[in-house]
């Protein structure tokens, strides 16, 4: 099994890396190709779905759920992530490069002097506008 590098941190590279090990020594590299992967993260997200079915709103920290389920819940979330860094990595896009820049446009796009002043239901409120809008124009 892998071990945390030191200092604690663990990046998408090194999950990218340990992932195109894992394939290459099972000869998975075949069954890798975009479409597959993409086909196995929707299982997987399908999965994670699974785990907050039915159970209502949950609290944020998951105070009162038992040590195996977060476990579990860790477990799925994992699926997910390894997934996209292996889809990501194949498709040949940086993960995180991509998603330092889709920060930034979000930031462009979501200003936070223009939504300091208003409740989080009027921020709600604007953005579905302006997300219907945009599906209108289509
Ligand atoms: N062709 C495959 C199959 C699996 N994996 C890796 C990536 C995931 O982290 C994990 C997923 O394994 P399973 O498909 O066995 O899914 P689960 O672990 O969720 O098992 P189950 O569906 O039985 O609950 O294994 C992979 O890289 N390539």
């Amino acid at each position: 099994m892998s071990e945390v590098p030191e200092g604690g941190s663990v990046s998408l590279d090194m999950l990218k890396k340990l992932m195109a090990e894992f394939a290459k020594e099972r000869d998975w590299d075949q069954y890798h190709s975009p479409r597959n992967l993409l086909l196995a993260l929707v299982g997987e997200v399908g999965e994670l779905s699974e785990i907050f079915q039915w159970k209502g709103e949950v609290k944020r920290g998951l105070s009162d759920w038992k040590e195996e389920e977060k476990t579990h819940l860790g477990e799925e979330l994992s699926d997910v992530l390894l997934h996209l860094v292996r889809l990501s990595d194949i498709c040949g896009i940086d993960l995180g490069k991509a998603a330092l820049r889709k920060l930034e446009l979000n930031a462009i796009k979501y200003p936070t002097k223009s939504y300091q002043d208003v409740s989080t239901s009027k921020q709600q409120e604007a953005y579905f506008k302006a997300h219907s809008k945009k599906h209108e124009k289509k």
